[in-house]
């Protein structure tokens, strides 16, 4: 269940009625999937829309996510567009809350893809990686080197003692092994299975883009394979991994140092991954409704890298 923040019909429908032009409101309806925010179907007389009540984004940290899918769904990547109101502002307010309506896609996820489903997203994240180019505005990786740093000295405590000396050899080999050097632009930084939509084989849109920052292309490349091609056993199907890359570089080819880098970068994508599950387990958010998601898979796959 993931509908925290109730919407009244009267104000979605006084809502719609003085700041948008996407017909007259009819009904709201809240999607089960998902995780951190509320998301509802919203119908109106025209079309059916998305609306996404955020619990935790601020006002002031949401124009840039929805200028960037603007930008990104303008140009033919596959994901939602934002709808602007009447005065051209993409965020609004519901519930008291940060708020956005966006197009809805078709389409839904799949927890267990076929090699053609991996080579269509490879190759739609390479095409959001030429897109993101253009894009004016920049974010910095708010889950990178620092931040993991400064993580594991926090879950120092609940760490066993093999963990503990697992993590810190691996941040310690990160940070003398940066992707500084490498091609980089707009990144998704989540591109995990619930976060594609699928029509068949082919991307219906890419989703829940509140991770995207500047970041190496090479890193996101292995994030989303540590999750698309991982099997359950935690080590990676090379038959999916390698069409995700074959998709990938059919439309943007990986230089030479891209691909010296590829092994590292799923590292990497492993420790960002661990640790931010670690903290979910260990310091849970009172008061949500929460999954825990389990951090050892990440763990179990970062030792098939070395
Ligand atoms: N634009 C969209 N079109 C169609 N379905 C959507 C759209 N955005 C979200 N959804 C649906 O809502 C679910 C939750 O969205 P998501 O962004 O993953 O939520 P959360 O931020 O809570 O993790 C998705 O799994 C999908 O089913
Ligand atoms: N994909 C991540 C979770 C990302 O956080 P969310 O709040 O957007 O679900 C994982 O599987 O750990």
């Amino acid at each position: 269940m993931s509908v925290y923040t109730s919407v009244s019909d009267d104000e979605m429908r006084e809502l719609l009625h003085r700041h948008y032009q996407i017909g007259e409101f009819e009904s709201l309806q809240g999607i089960a999937q998902g995780i951190t925010n509320s998301n509802f179907f919203l119908h109106t007389n025209q079309n059916t829309y998305v609306l996404t009540v955020f619990e935790s984004l601020t006002q002031t940290q949401l124009p840039f996510y929805l200028a960037l899918t603007q930008h990104l769904s303008a140009n033919n990547v596959a994901c939602p567009a934002p709808i602007a109101q009447k005065n051209g502002q993409l965020d609004t307010r519901v519930a008291d809350k940060p708020a956005c309506i966006v197009s809805k896609l078709s389409g839904c996820d799949t927890a267990s893809p076929t090699v053609q489903q991996c080579f269509s997203t490879g190759a739609m994240l390479a095409k959001m990686h030429l897109v993101g180019a253009t894009f004016p505005q920049k974010m910095d990786n708010p889950r990178h080197v620092a931040w993991w740093t400064e993580s594991v000295a926090k879950l120092q405590p609940f760490l066993d003692e093999k963990d503990a000396q697992l993590l810190n050899q691996e941040i310690d080999f990160l940070a003398k092994n940066p992707d500084s050097h490498l091609p980089s632009g707009i990144i998704h930084a989540d591109l995990f299975k619930d976060n594609v939509l699928l029509d068949g084989n082919q991307v219906s849109g890419f989703i829940d883009f509140y991770y995207a920052c500047n970041g190496s292309f090479v890193y996101d490349l292995a994030i989303a394979i540590n999750d698309w091609a991982r099997q359950h056993n935690n080590t990676l199907n090379l038959e999916l991994k390698q069409s995700f890359i074959d998709g990938y570089q059919s439309i943007r080819p990986l230089n030479s140092d891209e691909l010296a880098y590829l092994n590292t970068a799923h590292r990497a994508g492993c420790v960002r991954f661990w640790v931010s599950r670690l903290l979910d387990f260990h310091f849970p958010a009172t008061g949500e409704l929460t999954f825990i998601k389990d951090p050892n898979v990440f763990r179990d796959l970062l030792l098939t890298f070395h």
